[in-house]
Formats: structure tokens, sequence, C-alpha cells
């Protein structure tokens, strides 16, 4: 662990240094960027000149329909902010200029990430951004400043998107055959993609640490170092679309969702810790049991006390709630170890380092979202003191601890009746997260799947 993390790193841009790349035509186009709902990068594309003259400044409009439709951008009832009866009206992206990056794979273009506000400046307050910038000062009201690492797994397969969607995601050609856990040999196979992916990333100023095979055909999980808990999460979403992007410029194709097959899923588990405003550890205490501070305690007592409560912000899909499976290495008890993979929170690292992994999220999660689940819960945990509950030694899938929630249903029946969640979000966001769930489950419902078809075609 070092302090580097903080640091701007290659790949990112100051304001001027992006007016020398515009004027000497290394650049000439800008995204201007946010996550939606479902944690996606939406935006447009600019032409360089005209951010460095107007946008950069003002920002750029765009239809507030994208935090209210669905996942395939239908316009759907139920949500205050954004409707047919108030016009679909739009909403403003104003950059964050310290997100300001090169994308190397894509020809001459920077990037910026940005905050959603009404025309009158103020934030959209249901925006994924928003709602995480609100926890972190939360934290920052105990003196507290969260880091995070996002750890995505992917598959990865030979078709194209284009293909894939062609053949309705049958039939299609996993990367490797067989189980390729930590395996070079297989992997090797898809280094010049996954290559491609590292240095891109690394180019568009994160840290990338490495990669390594999962336990899926084709299944692959690159890390980066950890962050501040919003450079993280800017990342991770410029990550995963860049990511895409880059296999499709090689014609192949990755999946991030949670649960591909009935094999082993997508996690994307999330480490998190807290550090003090001058970057002391608070978490260790070598006096403390397990080495644990009190405030320490009182974080992991509040993250478990949350988190079926919390659950639609950790897992937000109807497949997510599919990864849950005895064994497969996805948690299904709400407990906590030392190093111990079959709990939910696995507590590893010494030091500055001394964090809780969070096993429960898929590769489809809004880390956004989570992540502001994450710091909720431990502030729950800290302003009641929450007692820690003793340590779960042994296999926690055959124990007799809480569930995690078994689908989006009881998640969001969970999330409706949750005190913590109105007082800690506001009943704006929870509103509005509640209707996305309902909007998604009600479609669900109304799908006949392919597995009912073979199921009952013949044998019903
Ligand atoms: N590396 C691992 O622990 C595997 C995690 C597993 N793929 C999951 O979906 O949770």
């Amino acid at each position: 662990m070092t302090e580097s993390t903080t640091q701007p790193r290659s790949g990112n841009l100051t304001v001027d240094e992006l007016n020398v790349l515009i004027d000497d035509g290394s650049i000439d186009t800008v995204i201007i960027a946010f996550t939606d709902m479902q944690g996606r990068l939406m935006g447009k594309r600019a032409s360089a000149r005209l951010f460095r003259d107007e946008l950069a400044g003002h920002g750029a409009e765009c239809c507030n329909y994208l935090l209210a439709v669905d996942v395939e951008m239908n316009t759907v009832s139920g949500y205050r902010m954004s409707s047919w009866e108030k016009g679909y009206g739009d909403m403003a992206m104003i950059p964050d200029l310290g997100t300001l990056r090169l994308i190397p794979w894509l020809q001459a273009t920077a990037l910026v990430m940005a905050d959603l506000t009404w025309l009158d400046e103020a934030p959209v307050v249901q925006s994924p951004r928003e709602i995480l910038k609100t926890q972190i000062a939360r934290l920052a009201e105990h003196g507290l400043v969260p880091f995070v690492g996002t750890e995505l797994e992917f598959i990865v397969f030979e078709d194209t998107y284009r293909e894939a969607w062609g053949r309705n995601y049958s039939g299609l050609t996993p990367a490797s055959d067989y189980n390729i856990d930590y395996a070079l040999l297989a992997s090797t196979r898809m280094e010049p993609l996954l290559r491609d992916i590292r240095n891109g990333m690394d180019g568009a100023g994160m840290y990338c640490e490495g990669v390594k095979g999962e336990c899926n055909f084709g299944q692959q999980e690159i890390a980066f170092r950890y962050d501040r808990a919003l450079a993280t999460c800017d990342n991770h979403a410029i990550y995963k679309n860049g990511a895409k992007e880059i296999a499709g410029q090689h014609g192949q194709s990755i999946t991030f969702m949670a649960k591909y097959n009935e094999r082993e899923g997508n996690s994307c588990h999330i480490h998190f810790s807290v550090r003090s405003e001058n970057g002391d550890a608070v978490l260790a205490d070598e006096k403390g049991k397990h080495g644990f501070s009190k405030l320490m305690e009182h974080f992991i007592a509040g993250q478990l006390a949350t988190l079926r409560e919390f659950s639609l912000f950790l897992a937000p899909n109807i497949n997510s709630y599919k990864r849950y499976v005895e064994g497969s290495f996805a948690p299904t008890a709400v407990a906590w170890g030392l190093d111990n993979r079959t709990c939910a929170l696995r507590v590893v690292g010494h030091g500055l380092g001394l964090r809780v992994e969070n096993r429960v999220p898929g590769g489809d999660v809004n880390q956004y979202l989570a992540v502001a689940a994450l710091i909720a819960g431990g502030l729950h945990g800290i302003e009641n003191e929450l007692e820690l509950e003793p340590i779960f030694e042994g296999n926690a899938y055959v124990s007799d601890a809480p569930r995690v929630p078994a689908s989006l249903r009881e998640a969001a029946s969970l999330f409706a009746q949750s005190e913590i969640a109105k007082s800690a979000f506001g009943t704006d966001v929870v509103d509005h997260y509640l209707n996305n769930a309902r909007v998604e489950q009600a479609a669900f419902d109304a799908a006949v799947t392919d597995w009912e078809r073979v199921r009952g075609f013949e044998r019903f």
C-alpha cells in the first residue's frame, strides 16, 4: 500500500494540458459522461474546441429521462423527477474537471465525468454520483475519508457483440474451454485483449495492478489499485465501458453480468476502508480484539446490520440474485470472518490496509450506489456504537447466519421497509430506486423465458 493512489498519474489531464493537446491537434473530441441508474456511462461527445470554449465551464444538457428509463431505454412510469407529465426536460452535465483524462483506445479523445444538476444548479439527488457524494460528505462530518477498490470479474467470448445479439446470446464461444482460475496458459490466448485493456486503462489514469484467470470458462479479473471512493467509482465506470469498447475492437465480447450461466458468476468484490482526514489508520488498533479499533468494530457491525436491507444497492437486478449459490465463492451468509471467503464480509489487511471486502456485489452492480450503501451502513454502526457480533469461523455456507436476500423482490421489500435507508438516502432516492426495482421486476414477471420453453414445450 502506498500513498501514490491519491496523486495524479499518467493519463490524468489538467485543463492546461488538454489545451496544449487541442492546439497541436492530438485531441479533437471530449466525452462528457455520467452514469445512469444501471451504472452505464451516458453522455455526449463534443468537439474539443467547444468543450474548451464553453462546455468546460457551463456544462452540456441532456434529457432528464436518462435517470428514469429502463435498461432498454423505454420510458416507464412512477418517477417523480422525470415523466411525460413533466415534459421530459433537460438536466445539466457539469464537468468535474479533476476527472479529465485521455482515452487512449479511442482516437484523439479525452473524457470527463460530470455531475448532474437541474437548470437552476440544484443537484439531481437521484444521480448515483450525487448519492455517493452525499454519503462521503456525511462521513467527512466524522473526520473520515473512504477508500475503495472494486474487483470486477468478466467472461470473454470469441463472438462479437453483434453476433452474440444476433444469436440471442445462445451457443456463444467462451475464450477458454475449462476452469482457468489462475491459469496462465489458457489466459495467454486472451492476452492480446487483456493487455490492451490493462494498458488502455493505465493510459486513462488508472493504476492497473494485473490480471488473473477465474473459474468460469473465459473468465478473468483485472485488478486496479484502490483509491478514494469517488475516484474509484469513476474509474470503475470508465473501465467497464472501455473494456467493452476494446473487446469490440478485437472482434470479441465480454460480459459483466452477475450470472451468465449456471457456472461461477461475475463478482465485484468491494474493498472498503476509512482513514482520518490526515491519512492515518483508524480501523486498526494493535491492542484491540483481532487488531481492530472500536471504530472498526462499529463499522463492520453497521455493515452487517444493514446488509440485507441495503441489498438493492449491492445487487440491483433480477440476475444478481442467481449468483448466491452455496460453494460458488459468492456469499449466501451475512457473517464476517478473517480472510474467510465463505462470509459476505471478509476482513483482510493490516494497519492502513485493514479493510472489509464485501463479497455481495456482482459485476452488474452500480458501484456508486453500492459504495454509498457501504458508507451508510458503516455510519449506522458508528453513530449507534453497534456491538460487533463474534467472528464466524468455518464454512458459513452451512451456518445458521442470516441469508443474503434470495431475489430482487425480497431485496426491494427490505429496502422499502428500511428506516435507515430513508434517513441515510432520503425518500426521493429511496422511492426512485424502488420504482426502478418495480419496473425491472414487472418486466421479468411478464417475460416468458427459454427455461420455461425447454422445461415445458414437450414435457408439460
Ligand atoms: N475470486 C473469487 O472469490 C470468485 C468469486 C465468484 N466468481 C463470485 O461470483 O462471487
